[in-house]
């Protein structure tokens, strides 16, 4: 059963239909990333999906009483407006200081409670975000660009993150990401939009895909090599070390186990 799913999705902004014929949907425990250029309509098809974006044509479907942790892209909080940590976990909804402790120690920066939300430094702000998000409680997670300020070890410990609240809790993940290497390694699924979907499929079905080589360029073709590499070992191993290392075996050209993965490009879903 598909938690959220639009057919045939377009929006448009003064006219210009900023996201066209768009068809998409997400199940339960699924880890969906959405990319492409600045201004490829990533947000829009967010919002969109949320409601918080009127489609031109097309339909939107979210399960009845879905329940959804949402991370925008921006936040802007007044440096004028006092508010602390605690007191943004409460909103919209209150909650213990049990949960928010707990929450903040998820993500990464426990003991934060009594300092001001506009004082934060960007990493925090987005780990902060985050645990908002988790307090939820989730049946999806809606992250727009969250790992925009945080260092390449943090960035590497979000997506673990990611995976463990999917592990335990079952929740879908849909975000927006410019980290495409850590996107390769992370995402079940990766859909590459450019104001429609150039292509959708597995990590190495979307590396492999012209459309998405058109926008990316064949450099990232160093994104499916690390794929392919990180899934050969534990994932622990790369405590600490972030995703964007020269990793000495990322430009190796062992695949062996990969034979078929120019058929599966051509099973990319082309648009
Ligand atoms: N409220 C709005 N009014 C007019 N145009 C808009 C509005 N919101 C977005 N747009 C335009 O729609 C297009 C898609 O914007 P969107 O924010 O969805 O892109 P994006 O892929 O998320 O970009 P980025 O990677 O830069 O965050 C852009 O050309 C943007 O200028």
């Amino acid at each position: 059963m598909h938690l959220i799913s639009a057919e045939n999705l377009t929006v448009r902004h003064g006219g210009v239909a900023v996201l066209a014929d768009v068809d998409f949907a997400i199940r339960r425990g699924e880890i969906v990333t959405v990319v492409g250029p600045n201004g490829s309509g990533k947000s829009t098809l967010i919002r969109a999906l949320i409601g918080l974006e009127r489609s031109a044509t097309g339909q939107v479907t979210r399960l009845p009483g879905l329940s959804i942790g949402y991370v925008p892209q921006k936040l802007h909080i007044d440096a004028t407006l006092p508010m602390t940590v605690r007191r943004f976990l409460s909103l919209p909804r209150r909650v213990t200081d049990a949960a928010a402790a707990a929450a903040l120690s998820r993500t990464g920066v426990a003991g934060l409670e009594t300092r001001q939300m506009a004082r934060l430094s960007g990493g925090q702000f987005q780990r902060v975000l985050l645990a908002r998000a988790l307090l939820a409680r989730p049946d999806i997670l809606i992250l727009d660009e969250p790992t925009q300020g945080l260092d390449q070890p943090g960035i590497a410990a979000f997506y673990r993150l990611l995976e463990e609240v999917r592990r335990e809790t079952g929740a879908a993940v849909l975000l927006v990401s410019h980290d495409l290497h850590v996107v390769m390694s992370a995402s079940d699924r990766v859909i590459c939009l450019n104001g429609h979907v150039c292509c959708q499929g597995t990590p190495r079905v979307v590396s492999a895909a012209p459309e998405y080589r058109a926008l990316f360029g064949l450099g990232t073709g160093g994104a499916l090599a690390l794929y392919q590499h990180v899934h050969d070992h534990d994932h622990d191993q790369d405590e600490g070390h972030g995703h964007d290392h020269a990793h000495p075996h990322a430009a190796h050209p062992h695949r062996h186990d990969h034979s078929h993965d120019h058929s599966q490009s051509k099973a990319a879903d082309h648009v």
